[in-house]
């Protein structure tokens, strides 16, 4: 993929890291930044990712690496998703043609791609407390440099943020805090917090008398020392200390984002102050084009787009998401049942809730980037008999692990989860990959696992975990499914139970028992693995419930077959394949099992497609690792074939 040409960027061209940047004359900034601006509307609308976000820091990156010294000094950006600029200055220019790609950069900053990446993120809320772990430790190493966490408004509302606040108000070190206050999460905010950072924006005679930037203070610190107690003496008398200052943070703000003018005096200052300083800056989420301005949701994570028209709707006749399946299903059952609310952690879109928030507003929540409140407010709804859906991307919900375990399971209360993002997702990479749902669900005791491979069998097995009084999670991949025709009824498949979909020996001869092999796919591996049984004669079994297992049918089929293999879009370490191992064990059954899934180790970004093909667990793949586990078998059961055809 051609970059953009270069003869359009000339000040970008000359910028191969910061100590370039930093050599500009002051003037030239504000022409880099709208170059840099225009190169990634240019390169984002190529290759796909994030784009609003990424317009938004554009001149707060020029700024943070004009005064900071880079690498040095770390930078720490929160999720990571608006660290376009900052690749492209540190470096990485001609490889944005990679976005995302197998192989390519990371769609966040990743310490194994940059030195100028300071932490890995993707995951929200991890800025502050990473970044005051650098601060404390250069302090401890006596290192003379500079930490700062650059958190936007959305990040800021997971309790994690406010975690590491607590402890670095009172920690002394040299920590910058950044909050990127855009008012939008990837939705629209919400939350007190969002009020509050409203409230700070209002204040107008608080920022005017504050506007440290525009003054710019060319005093030596003892001059800067007196303003500043002049400022917080004011401050005590006139306007009620913010909530950072009441965390024991220096509040500076807030300031316009997109004015270098303001930026650069102010953070010159900021990096010569000793103790914690919270800057907030307001930028506007799709800065400088005009179509992700007016609707940041939808330029939020685009495909590929053509900036000149923008985003297309995609045509009708694509075949559902599984997420649409689960958005149309919670319409759906919330029609037939009042007692049905849904949540979301602040993904409203990603997790198919757009519908459901506008026919059923006051039974819907998003409570924020908050997974951990998110599940034991569910918990707390179900305690008052209502029967609460948390929407919820399987890697987010590692991150309400205790509450899940704490405060649903233990207490065995009715919530549905519905995991979206199950599996590997592509492009987001490793830090978003669905791929431990089941081993970190399986161990839970009065939990139970639902792994549907169609979009029907999404809805039946929706309703099915809607029907039951305990907690129930239905994992289900990113993206569309295998096409078929969805039924509108909302009757929920049998608890627990699996099925034969392709019984051996087809073609009227009959098969000996106790003979050839069983493939038990665990969710929509199913689909390949029917696509390999017709080459070897195979029995395959949706077994649909990772748990509790269809004994009965595991039981049956393990005594027909000679070999079993499993077959899971997880990890294979504590999966469903280990859940036959066990059963097979307890029922001191010994047949040889092939597990395939998942391996132990991180998958890369990339087309979910090729990473899948990678891992072995295409078609192609499946069969390969069965005919090199399983050889005689294998040659064995083509023979019979042969004599069928
Ligand atoms: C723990 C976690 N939950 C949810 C997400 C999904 N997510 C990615 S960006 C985002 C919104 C972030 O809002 P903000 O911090 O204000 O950044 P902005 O996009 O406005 O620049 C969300 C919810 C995530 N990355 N991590
Ligand atoms: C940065 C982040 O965490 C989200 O924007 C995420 O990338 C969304 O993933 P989907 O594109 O799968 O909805
Ligand atoms: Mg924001």
């Amino acid at each position: 993929m051609p970059t953009a040409h270069p003869s359009s960027y000339p000040l970008l061209q000359s910028i191969g890291e910061p100590a370039d940047l930093r050599r500009l004359p002051r003037g030239e900034l504000k022409p880099l930044a709208d170059e840099l601006r225009n190169f990634v509307l240019e390169s984002v609308s190529r290759t796909g990712g994030h784009l609003s976000s990424n317009l938004g820091t554009v001149e707060l990156t020029v700024a943070l690496h004009y005064v900071f010294n880079t690498p040095e000094d770390r930078l720490v950006w929160d999720v990571g998703h608006q660290t376009y600029p900052h690749k492209i200055l540190t470096g990485r220019r001609e490889r944005m043609a990679t976005l995302r790609q197998l192989g390519g950069l990371s769609g966040f900053p990743m310490r194994a791609e940059s030195p100028f990446d300071a932490f890995g993120t993707a995951h929200s809320s991890t800025s502050i407390s990473a970044a005051l772990g650098m601060a404390l430790a250069a302090k401890q190493k006596g290192e003379d440099r500079r930490a700062v966490a650059i958190i936007g408004d959305g990040a800021m509302s997971a309790g994690m943020a406010f975690e590491a606040l607590n402890n670095a108000g009172v920690s002394d070190c040299n920590l910058l805090v950044i909050l990127n206050d855009n008012d939008m999460s990837i939705s629209p905010p919400v939350g007190a917090l969002n009020r509050y950072l409203a409230q700070l924006m209002s204040g107008h005679f608080y920022a005017a008398a504050k506007n440290v930037g525009k003054q710019v203070l060319k005093a030596a610190p003892p001059l800067f020392e007196l303003a500043k107690r002049f400022e917080q003496h004011a401050k005590g008398m006139v306007v009620p200390a913010t909530l950072f200052e009441q965390f024991g943070f220096n509040y500076i703000g807030p300031i316009d984002g997109h004015d270098l003018d303001s930026l650069i005096p102010t953070l010159e200052n900021l990096r010569d102050l000793t103790g914690p300083q919270f800057l907030h800056v307001v930028t506007k989420k799709g800065r400088g084009y005009g179509r992700a301005e007016a609707d940041p949701v939808s330029y939020h994570g685009p495909g590929k787009f053509d900036p000149a028209v923008g985003l297309q709707k995609a045509t009708a006749a694509s075949a559902p998401t599984f997420t649409q399946v689960f958005g149309q299903w919670l319409c759906d059952m919330a029609a037939q049942d009042t007692r049905l609310v849904g949540i979301t952690p602040a993904m409203r879109e990603g997790s198919g809730l757009v519908e459901f928030e506008k026919r059923f507003p006051r039974r819907y929540y998003d409570v924020g980037i908050a997974e951990q409140h998110a599940v034991t407010f569910a918990a707390g709804l179900a305690c008052e008999g209502l029967k609460p859906v948390v929407a919820i991307y399987s890697t987010f919900l590692q991150r309400a692990y205790d509450q899940l375990i704490h405060d649903v399971a233990l207490q065995n209360l009715p919530v549905v989860f519905a995991l979206d993002r199950a599996g590997l997702v592509g492009a987001d990479g490793a830090t978003h990959a669905g791929a431990y749902d089941i081993p970190f669900l399986r161990c839970i005791p009065n939990m139970s696992i639902a792994c549907p491979s169609d979009e029907n069998q999404c809805r039946g097995l929706l309703s099915a975990a809607y029907a039951q009084n305990h907690p129930v999670a239905v994992r289900y991949p990113r993206g569309a499914g295998a096409g078929v025709a969805v039924q509108p009824g909302l009757e929920a498949l049998p608890f627990g139970k699996g099925e034969i979909r392709r019984a051996a020996g087809l073609g009227g001869k009959p098969r000996e028992p106790g003979k050839g092999i069983a493939l038990l796919a665990f969710g929509t591996l199913l689909h390949p693995a029917l696509a390999v049984a017709e080459k070897l004669g195979a029995t395959v079994a949706d077994m649909r419930w990772a748990k509790p297992l269809d004994l009965e049918l595991l039981l049956q089929v393990a005594a027909d077959h000679e070999a079993l293999v499993t077959l899971e879009d997880g990890a294979v370490m504590g999966g469903a394949g280990s859940a036959v191992l066990e059963a097979l064990q307890a029922a001191a059954i010994l047949k040889p099992v092939l597990q395939l899934g998942l391996p132990d180790r991180f998958i890369e970004h990339g087309d979910p497609v090729k990473l899948m093909a990678m891992q072995g667990l295409d078609a192609a793949g499946i069969e390969k690792s069965i005919q090199e586990r399983f050889p005689a078998l294998v040659e064995k059961a083509q023979a019979a074939l042969k004599l069928v055809a």
